[in-house]
């Protein structure tokens, strides 16, 4: 097992080429916001642009428009029923799906028409609503893409692996991954106080950071709007995501030095600075 340091971050994060372009830094879809939950997808939307995607775009319900632009105009919308979410799917190199996205069977079919568009040179995160509708039907994998990456919090590992909480043998876990990814393309993200990361082949990373100022809804959505954004730019690899759960914990950690409860926007927004930091170290 390796904790995760700042040596890993560092390695990651680099200084961009004079010379950089927006589309250097991937087109990131982000998928979810039914009506009750728009505002998971807006905190993973906020966390995408501030982690430093290229582009980033939403395929969300059209009630969440006018909320989504006046929080963060950097962001393009698709309305969620529309039948060109087929092209923008086949445009982005990152399409993340499931914070507030529901369970009903449009969520359904939006799951289903990312596991058919989806090619092998795509990455794919599957979070919250993803993960309850993976639960109920495996064969809902997006297999195809390059790299799968699970971001589950305990209940929800619980209910896609049927293994009981407290997770205690490792062992468990990698079999599970094993019989999701015959093909090895799956990252599991198991998010806790102490966040594990696994990939198929027996690596695992344990994030030393965060704190309990951290347990306030939209924080696990705005880990996967940085993860989209850390994988839009650097490669799609354990490193980079090992990097992305560390920040936000680190970020966390510097803002529950003087804040009591740790605010997921406010955890966004504290983003960019620490990039910047790192990549000049
Ligand atoms: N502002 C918003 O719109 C928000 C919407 N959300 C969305 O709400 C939907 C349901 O997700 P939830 O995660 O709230 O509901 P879940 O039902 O998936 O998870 C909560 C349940 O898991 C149990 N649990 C056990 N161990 C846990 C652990 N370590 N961490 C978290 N829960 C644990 C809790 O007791 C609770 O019963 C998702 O689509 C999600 O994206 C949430 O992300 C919260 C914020
Ligand atoms: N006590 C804690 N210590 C450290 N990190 C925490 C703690 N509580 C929550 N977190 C972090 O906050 C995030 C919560 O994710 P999740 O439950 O999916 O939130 P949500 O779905 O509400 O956005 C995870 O990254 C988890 O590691
Ligand atoms: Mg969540």
């Amino acid at each position: 097992m390796i904790e995760i340091s700042d040596k890993v971050v560092k390695s990651i994060i680099v200084e961009r080429p004079s010379d950089s372009y927006k589309g250097m830094f991937g087109r990131v879809l982000l998928i979810g916001g039914s009506l009750n939950f728009g505002g998971a997808i807006i905190m993973a939307t906020e966390a995408a642009v501030n982690s430093g995607a290229g582009l980033t775009s939403v395929a969300t319900n059209i009630n969440n428009l006018s909320s989504l632009h006046s929080r963060i105009p950097e962001a393009m919308f698709i309305d969620w029923q529309e039948s060109n979410l087929v092209k923008v799917i086949k445009n982005s190199n990152i399409i993340a799906i499931g914070p507030g996205l529901g369970l009903d069977e449009h969520a359904q079919s939006l799951l289903q028409l990312v596991k058919r568009t989806v090619k092998n040179t795509q990455t794919v995160i599957l979070d919250a609503s993803a993960l309850d509708l993976l639960a109920q039907d495996h064969t809902l994998m997006p297999t195809n893409a390059e790299t799968i990456i699970m971001t589950p919090h305990q209940k929800e590992w619980e209910r896609v692996s049927q293994i009981k909480i407290p997770f205690q043998e490792d062992k468990d876990n990698f079999s599970v991954l094993k019989s999701l990814f015959p093909d090895n393309n799956g990252i599991l993200v198991l998010k806790s106080n102490h966040t594990k990361i696994y990939d198929c082949f027996g690596n695992i990373y344990q994030n030393p950071l965060g704190n309990p100022g951290m347990a306030t809804g939209g924080m696990g959505d705005t880990l996967t709007g940085i993860l989209a954004g850390f994988c839009g730019q650097f490669s799609a690899k354990i490193e980079t995501i090992a990097s992305a759960v560390y920040l936000h914990s680190l970020a966390g950690d510097e803002l529950y030095k003087e804040h009591y409860v740790v605010l997921p926007t406010q955890l966004s927004a504290k983003i960019p600075q620490l990039m910047k930091k790192f990549s000049l170290e």
